[in-house]
């Protein structure tokens, strides 16, 4: 069996950084350095050319993806010195027959990218008899956080092609690994290499997977558990960051300091200084809920304490959110239960009943419904609409990831406005 090559995916915004990682990445067993789609939009083809400059022993990969024009693309990156340019797959015929013959012409090879081609396996036999030298079984990162699996769509295609299939989109070790054993013969890494502290060590990582390829028997894992594990993993920056900096509640605090609730919302409204719904719906959770309570914002009398904390707790309730006060606020400090609050008041009101439990309500600023989900740490509560939150558990991890490079290079001594290159990227008016 030939040895499989591993291409790292550079998809950064900065070439100096890319360069950086480049470096780690082969140290780790890279073979094929690929200038990623955000690179080329951000520097152009000078990334192309400071590749090939920086790592003249490695084959360097233009991933264009081109659409139209394919003659005129090709011939920039391969002037650029690139070996390998990819070109999208769904593009019409004249332009993928345009990039083969600009590909010949240059001594270049061309990859075709399926990503969002609706008949995967009849497109890739047409690829291959227009000339195409590779295909790619990629599934984008966008469609990743959706679910979208490029191991599947590589099972679909295994036997159907002569050529070479590469194969992209979320993999780290494990999933590299299983990939060759599926029949890849290129295996691209981006973000599990690219965004890793120790970028060699990652790399090493799936080198290591790749050159022993085996299937792992896989635990399946229900959506909400899944949810729940990636959302406990993030904190609630990374969230609101990961939905574009929405869905954070205002002028809300953590009662006991260092904790974390993650959970789905149930809902609680009623009007300041009655406490029976919110601890009606006490009854109405299931274990990992977090009980959400609009209080109509009331912050001199509390609809919350220490017995229903308590007594929240027995449920497996796992945090308290509530858009009013709270009281016996050293005694759940004790109990280190997260309990998050506007404020706190010593007064309880009176338990008279009014208001529901599970309909939409309004909390500190957020609409928020049953079902939703409630991520709250120190710095504050973010809810996550239901049907996105597979997605935006996904896109939190992202950022997460992302955050880890950063960190490991302001620890190497840049600033925050070097990393990211703060000046160029401010917004033109
Ligand atoms: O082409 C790409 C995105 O369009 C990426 O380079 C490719 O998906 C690999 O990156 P990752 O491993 O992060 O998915």
């Amino acid at each position: 069996m030939a040895t499989p090559t591993l291409q790292v995916a550079l998809d950064l915004l900065e070439i100096d950084r890319a360069v950086e990682i480049a470096e780690e990445a082969v140290r780790g067993g890279a073979d094929w350095i690929e200038a990623g789609t955000p690179l080329i939009k951000s520097e152009g083809m000078q990334a192309v050319r400071t590749l090939r400059k920086a790592f003249p022993g490695h084959e360097i990969v233009a991933d264009m993806k081109v659409a139209d024009t394919g003659a005129v693309e090709v011939e920039m990156a391969a002037k650029s010195g690139a070996g390998i340019v990819c070109i999208l797959a769904d593009a019409d015929d004249t332009v993928i027959a345009e990039a083969v013959r600009s590909a010949r012409k240059y001594g270049v090879r061309i990859m075709a990218d399926l990503i969002n081609v609706q008949d995967p396996v009849s497109r890739s036999r047409e690829l291959e008899a227009l000339g195409v030298d590779y295909i790619n079984a990629h599934v984008g990162i966008d469609q990743q956080m959706i679910g979208g699996s490029s191991l599947d769509l590589l099972r679909r295609l295994a036997g159907e092609v002569s050529i070479p299939i590469a194969v992209a989109g979320g993999l780290d070790a494990e999933t590299a690994s299983e990939a060759v054993a599926a029949g890849a013969l290129i295996v691209i890494v981006g973000g599990n290499i690219v965004k890793a502290a120790d970028v060699t060590g990652a790399a090493r990582r799936v080198r290591e997977a790749i050159d022993r390829p085996e299937i792992r028997p896989r635990e399946e894992e229900s959506p909400d558990a899944t949810i729940r594990r990636l959302l406990e993993a993030v904190s609630a920056p990374n969230v609101t960051d990961a939905m574009h900096r929405k869905g954070a509640m205002t002028g809300i605090v953590s009662i006991c300091g260092r904790v974390k609730a993650v959970g789905r919302a149930v809902t609680v409204r009623t009007i300041a200084g009655d406490w029976a719904k919110p601890v009606e719906a006490i009854n109405a959770a299931v274990p990992g809920d977090v009980l959400v309570i609009s209080n109509d914002g009331g912050t001199h009398i509390a609809p919350w304490g220490e017995l229903a904390t308590h007594s929240a707790r027995n449920r497996g309730i796992v945090g308290i959110v509530i858009d009013g006060a709270v009281r016996d606020v050293d005694d759940i400090r004790e109990m280190g239960f997260p309990v998050f609050a506007r404020g706190t008041a010593p007064n309880a009101g009176e338990p008279k009943g009014f208001g529901e439990i599970n309909t939409e309500i309004l909390c500190c600023g957020q609409e928020v419904r049953p079902g939703d989900w409630i991520v709250a740490d120190e710095s504050g509560v973010v809810v996550i609409p239901r049907e996105r939150a597979y997605e935006i558990a996904r896109r939190a991890m992202e950022v997460k990831k992302t955050e880890e490079r950063i960190r490991e290079e302001i620890r190497r001594g840049k600033t925050l406005s070097e990393v990211t290159e703060l000046l160029k990227w401010e917004k033109r008016h």
